[in-house]
């Protein structure tokens, strides 16, 4: 099960399927032709999310998808690290088959090679900001004195050092976004999956925020898939981006590739609109 990767990515999906209401596990070529079952087509519970998707991370990349609301997104960053089951198709990740894990190596797995930061910061209102931060590593196990130690230090980096003993309610929504960024960072996994992370931040914060990231990411190299539906956040930041439309993946390029020469209308609006 867990073999190695010849490519030198970090992230490797083939074939992916999602069908909300499915939850039988199939073939990539049974989902195929379950997708054109006239019920679906002519729209009934189950919905299709994710539609025979592949593609490629490399170590770190920042690689953005964006696209329209409910194009799925959430539910292909989800899928990655299980979150959602998919029904067909694989993901690798650091040279690990995370489709074949059981149970617990999946935990183990989440644990410590990936992290992931969401649109709501997520913290946990009745402990301080420093616990919030040290809170993977407890989880890890690693023992009081040395998280401690590693979450100051991450608060420091993200420019909230004296913000270690008060509780997330007292703090701004850019200081908290920053603090589920520290959480994500402390853990020292290769691989950071950001949902929207600084969607819902005033446009001010939010640029800075972006400056943050990739001033952490020139230090730290992380490999990074990075959700977004706005344009300018996915110039920033992207190496490459993919623009999701209806479960696919309509086009993958540098940002300037799709900006220059989008395949399709949908593209096309879609880069026309956000500009
Ligand atoms: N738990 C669920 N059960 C059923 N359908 C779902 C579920 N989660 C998402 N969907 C559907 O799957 C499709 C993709 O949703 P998803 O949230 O992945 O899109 P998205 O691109 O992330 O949208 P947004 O930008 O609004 O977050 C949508 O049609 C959505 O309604």
């Amino acid at each position: 099960m867990e073999h190695d990767t010849v490519t030198g990515s970090r992230i490797e999906i083939t074939h992916l399927w999602k069908a909300f209401g499915l939850s039988r596990r199939k073939t990539p070529a049974e989902m195929d032709r379950y997708s054109r079952e006239p019920s679906l087509v002519h729209g009934k519970k189950q919905v299709i999310a994710v539609r025979d998707i592949s593609f490629s991370v490399d170590e770190g990349e920042v690689f953005v998808i964006m696209g329209l609301s409910g194009s799925g997104k959430s539910t292909l960053i989800r899928c990655v690290l299980r979150l959602v089951e998919p029904n067909a198709g694989e993901i690798v990740v650091n040279g690990k088959n995370v489709t074949a894990m059981d149970k617990k190596q999946l935990i183990a797995f989440r644990r410590t090679q990936m992290a992931m930061v969401f649109q709501h910061f997520g913290l946990l209102p009745h402990r301080t900001v420093l616990d919030n931060v040290a809170f993977g590593l407890k989880v890890r196990g690693v023992d009081k004195k040395e998280r401690s130690g590693k979450a100051a230090d991450m608060l420091k980096t993200v420019g909230l050092e004296h913000w270690g003993s008060q509780y997330p309610a007292s703090l701004s929504g850019g200081m908290q976004q920053r603090v589920g960024l520290a959480r994500a960072l402390v853990q020292d996994a290769d691989v950071l999956l950001m949902d929207e992370p600084f969607s819902g931040l005033d446009p001010l914060i939010r640029r800075e925020m972006q400056e943050e990231l990739l001033r952490l990411q020139r230090e730290m190299k992380k490999t990074i898939l990075f959700v977004t539906h706005d344009l300018d956040e996915a110039m920033r930041l992207g190496n490459r981006m993919a623009v999701m439309g209806d479960g696919m993946f309509v086009q993958i390029g540098t940002p300037e590739e799709i900006v220059q020469n989008p395949v399709n209308d949908y593209v096309h609006r879609f880069v026309k609109n956000n500009c």
